[in-house]
């Protein structure tokens, strides 16, 4: 992530001319009282293009977070650590790269210039929230450190946003060293702090690592059970026997780290806003009210379940309640019981513990990624067998669609890319789509419509359905990449489709952030057949690098696609893509159809269309105002459970 700091603008503030006089500039900013306002790259991605046309005068300044001094974690010292260490690198640096630049004379900016310094200054987004919290955030895997989906993604961004909004931020996940991704975490440090966690019938104890970067504390977890090969939850023999421990034993961690570490030389303390996301950190509400506040501890502190898949909701025996280290009297909290019809034999009394379950009934409010999908939770069809539970609590219910890291997903800069573009200058798409033909094998044919698929080879994602419709597919000129691991009869289908369509079909059989990012810009049209999608990711990411999704119209796809309309506006048309239902290969296929006809006839309504997924706003900026709203209803209510 980076952030904009607006030094000076529509000559309210100060000017003078020439890169070398930036320095006292910016000081004269700070002195003077004219504080700076962070907001989110993404609203000037589109004034970036006028980077060349450069002037005279720097007025606002973009810096990387990466910038901002390690040495303090304080609210204030994020903002003033982060201006003097630019401060400290332009005069040896005269263009620095992120640097916009205008001139001081309002008569020599354009109209649209004018537009965008007047939008930066008055926009509630740059302006930091009325209230500060302390936040922290659990979760099983946060980007860059670990990732195997958007859990990963929204973790390891949207807490950086809720920073520059001037919240203290503190990421909670494991250290995993698995021989592959360790060197992500060198720049944690440890935090000399051993705490003893009580439960799975001994006593564990666990460290703290501890990174500050982009603003928000990224704190790790670090015990044996961490350390292994493999994924955050499993390996090549399937998902690992011990999750339920160790990831009980995140939640106690994640539990203590505000009290316990002086991160930045003070602690979070007790007055906090958890946000325990999916199931590995559902423990955490459970812990608050059943261990915590009958003590008098975290009394004034709130829990938020974000929920990013109900289908995965951590369902143990109900023996292994007693080792969770919660008070036994709590066990109803997690109790769940099978339907009849789920039990396996006559004697199976369907008795079990729900890890998710225990948070949907004491958390104080409950998200999810998308409004659609908020919904969809509440009815038997999305509600994974919660759907009356979480029908009960409704009125805490809220979704909030996700954002996107612009910094690592924008077609501009994008370091995964052979070639660049933007939305002036699509160049660089072409350029890309030949690159990753090239890659692929696949002749290298411009005019060929290039369709890809990313994502886990399981039931949620839908790749049957691309499976079943393929044959048909094939038998036009078109072209399909398919990058995915999961199920390894899934996987071996997609071999066998190789060899069977040499010219026209691949199937990236792994996990490949590279190449998901190639395929993304390479591609004209991303497959989305999701029986379900909590929010969905990737087609975000296709709008913003010009791909047209085509996707189930279902939860946070339905909400963030819309339909394409070539007649609207006067023939200028709308939509961002194409959205079918029901879920069936036909509908797929139709839909397909549709987008590859005005792929090849409707040039220009299709260039338009790339233009408006291109210029949405997708940034984490507007999200986390909404994350914002409801941390602070969360904050007036008393506590749900306690
Ligand atoms: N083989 C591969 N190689 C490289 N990258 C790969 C990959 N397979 C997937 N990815 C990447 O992983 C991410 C997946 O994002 P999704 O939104 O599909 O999330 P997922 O279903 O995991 O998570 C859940 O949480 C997220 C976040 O809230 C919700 O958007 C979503 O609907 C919900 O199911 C994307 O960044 C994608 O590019």
């Amino acid at each position: 992530m980076a952030a904009v700091q607006l030094t000076s603008c529509c000559g309210r503030g100060v000017a003078s001319t020439g890169v070398a006089s930036s320095h006292k500039r910016t000081e004269e900013g700070i002195g003077s009282g004219l504080r700076g306002n962070w907001v989110s790259t993404s609203r000037i991605s589109r004034a970036l293009s006028l980077k060349t046309s450069a002037i005279e005068v720097l007025v606002v300044q973009v810096t990387p977070l990466k910038a901002v001094s390690s040495s303090s974690s304080s609210r204030n010292g994020v903002w003033c650590s982060a201006v003097e260490s630019s401060i400290g690198a332009w005069p040896q640096t005269p263009a620095p790269e992120n640097t916009l630049t205008f001139s001081a004379d309002p008569s020599e900016r354009n109209q649209e210039q004018e537009q965008m310094l007047k939008d930066l200054a008055d926009s509630d987004e740059t302006k930091r929230a009325k209230t500060l919290l302390n936040v922290v955030f659990v979760s099983a895997e946060v980007a860059p450190y670990s990732k195997t989906g958007g859990l990963g993604d929204v973790c390891g961004s949207l807490p950086i946003a809720l920073a520059q909004r001037g919240h203290r931020v503190m990421v909670v996940a494991p250290r995993y060293m698995n021989g592959v991704t360790d060197a992500m975490y060198e720049g944690a440090f440890d935090c000399q702090c051993r705490i003893p966690v009580a439960c799975f019938g001994a006593t564990h104890e666990v460290a703290f690592f501890h990174e500050f970067r982009a603003g928000v504390d990224w704190v790790f977890v670090d015990h044996p059970s961490y350390h292994r090969q493999g994924t955050p939850y499993g390996d090549t023999r399937g998902a690992f026997g011990d999750n339920q421990f160790r990831f009980t034993l995140l939640c106690h961690a994640a539990c203590e780290a505000p009290l316990v570490l002086a991160l930045g030389g003070y602690t979070y303390g007790e007055k906090c806003v958890f946000v325990a996301n999916d199931w590995h950190a559902s423990l955490v509400p459970v812990l608050l009210a059943s261990k915590y506040r009958r003590h008098g501890v975290y009394v004034n502190s709130r829990c938020i379940l974000a929920i990013h898949n109900l289908a995965h909701q951590g369902v143990e025996p109900a023996t292994t309640f007693s080792n969770l280290g919660i008070p036994l009297e709590w066990y109803g909290a997690l109790e769940w019981v099978f339907p009849e019809w789920a039990r396996l034999h006559a004697l199976d009394k369907g008795e079990a513990v729900n890890h998710l379950k225990g948070a949907v009934v004491t958390s104080d409010r409950i998200l999810t990624v998308s409004q659609g999908y908020a919904w969809e939770i509440t009815t038997p069809e999305g509600g994974c067998g919660l759907d009356k539970l979480l029908g009960s609590r409704a009125a805490v219910i809220n979704g909030i669609t996700n954002g996107v890291d612009v910094d690592d997903w924008s077609p501009s800069v994008d370091r995964h890319l052979p070639a660049t573009f933007t939305v002036g200058d699509m160049a660089g798409k072409a350029e890309c789509k030949a690159a990753l033909q090239r890659e692929l094998g696949l002749p290298v044919r411009p005019e060929v419509p290039l369709i890809g698929f990313i994502g886990r080879l399981d039931y949620q994602k839908g790749p049957d359905i691309v499976q079943e419709g393929l044959p048909e597919l094939m038998t036009d000129d078109i072209q399909v990449v398919m990058l995915g691991s999961g199920d390894t009869e899934m996987e071996k289908w997609m071999k066998w489709a190789e060899t069977q369509y040499r010219e026209k079909f691949r199937g990236w059989v792994g996990f490949s952030v590279p190449v998901a990012h190639r395929i993304t810009a390479g591609c004209d049209i991303l497959l989305m057949p999701s029986r379900f999608e909590p929010c969905g990711l990737n087609q975000l990411y296709a709008m913003r690098y010009g791909t047209i999704p085509v996707a189930h119209a279902t939860g946070g796809l339905r909400d963030t696609i819309e339909n394409y309309n070539p007649d609207a506006n006067n023939g200028e048309g709308s939509g961002t893509g194409w959205i079918f239902s029901p879920l069936s290969k036909d509908a797929m296929v139709n839909s397909l159809w549709g987008a590859i006809f005005a792929y090849r006839n409707d040039k220009e309504g299709w260039a338009r269309m790339q233009e408006r997924g291109m210029e949405k706003d997708v940034s984490w900026t507007r999200s986390a105002l909404q994350y914002e709203q409801v941390f602070e209803w969360a904050m007036i209510d008393p506590p749900y459970a306690a």
